[in-house]
């Protein structure tokens, strides 16, 4: 399970929650513009947008889980197991493996707008990186800086794009059925309640909160896409930089899976190995992980762009506690 999520307040956030078992290994990975991009079925890009991003890099190659791009379009896979569809090659479509689709869609468009222009084009092709990487059943938030997004899904009815109103994803259902679901708590608020169960009867407001009682808050996908996008929403707006980094991470955080309340196999605990955003008009890049609740910040070096090798920062993963005697 996993939780994606645009927060936009002057400058826009974009990022996610990896909730998972085990760890990939993965690192934060910066595509400078010249790397060359080889595709299975497509012709090599030489030049495209940088990208940073949360990658794993196998043979020089960054499989990016997510990542955002130098004009500030980000993009997340998160799991659709069941859902998910990918198609035998299609002679009359751009033919994109799904490890390639962060790259391809963030290498060459700047916005939503553009990446919905990309996409009427694309089929997601049922090919695996490599026997030991196996194709993972996945749909994407993408987000632009304006705060627009949108969802794109691969099912066997084709590649299904929605409008995102809400600006965030988590995993199954399909979308549709996710913001229908949506709909269910839409009484869910941070003012006090108004007795209108029985106007008669006197009902106290015994505690602060209460008008939040009926928000879900289990690690399932539907309780957290309904949380996230409550804290989201509501969110406040900061001042600064560094007011903005601490409460989108407060807003990613508010979905976080502690271990031990996720139980996947016997005995294993799925729980959330990092959280992540860009801050899409400068291009930092920001994470916290599960033992290191520090937030770290890798910048985009503007003027280093133009080079063909990845740049890879190791995640500091430590804890840090500031002993104070
Ligand atoms: C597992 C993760 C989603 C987290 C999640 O939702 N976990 C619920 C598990 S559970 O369903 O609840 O049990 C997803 C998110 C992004 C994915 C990588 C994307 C690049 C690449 C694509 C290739 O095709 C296969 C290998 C590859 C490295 C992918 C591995 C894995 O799939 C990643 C990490």
């Amino acid at each position: 399970m996993c939780t994606s999520v645009i927060y936009t307040v002057g400058d826009a956030y974009f990022g996610r929650n990896l909730d998972l078992e085990v760890s990939f290994g993965q690192q934060v990975v910066i595509m400078p513009r010249d790397f060359a991009l080889h595709f299975r079925k497509l012709p090599t890009i030489a030049h495209h947008y940088a990208i940073t991003g949360m990658a794993l890099v196998q043979d020089n190659y960054p499989l990016y889980f997510d990542g955002a791009n130098e004009k500030g379009l980000g993009m997340a896979g998160l799991n659709f197991d069941g859902p998910a569809h990918y198609f035998p090659e299609q002679t009359d479509k751009q033919n994109v493996t799904p490890f390639e689709f962060v790259p391809y869609v963030l290498g060459q468009c700047a916005t939503v707008a553009e990446a919905k222009k990309l996409l009427k084009n694309v089929s997601l092709i049922n090919i695996n990186f490599s026997d030991k990487l196996a194709l993972s059943p996945l749909h994407w938030l993408i987000a632009d800086k304006s705060g627009a997004s949108i969802v794109v899904e691969s099912t066997t009815a084709g590649l299904n794009v929605y409008d995102n109103p809400v600006g965030v994803l988590t995993n199954n259902p399909e979308f549709p059925q996710q913001l229908q679901n949506l709909a269910n708590y839409q009484s869910v608020s941070p003012a006090n309640p108004e007795n209108t169960l029985a106007v008669n009867l006197s009902l106290p407001v015994y505690s602060r909160g209460l008008g939040s009682h009926f928000l879900p808050g289990g690690m399932d996908s539907e309780s957290r896409f309904v949380k996230v996008a409550f804290t989201k929403e509501n969110a406040p707006v900061g001042k600064t930089e560094d007011e903005n980094v601490i409460n989108y991470f407060h807003i990613l955080h508010s979905v976080e899976q502690q271990k031990g309340l996720d139980e996947v196999a016997p005995n294993t605990f799925e729980y959330t190995i990092y959280s992540d955003g860009m801050d899409l008009t400068t291009g930092t890049f920001y994470y916290t992980t599960y033992t290191n609740n520090q937030i770290n910040a890798v910048k985009m070096p503007k003027d280093h762009l133009d080079q063909d090798q990845l740049m890879t920062f190791d995640l500091q993963d430590k804890p840090t506690i500031n002993y104070q005697n």
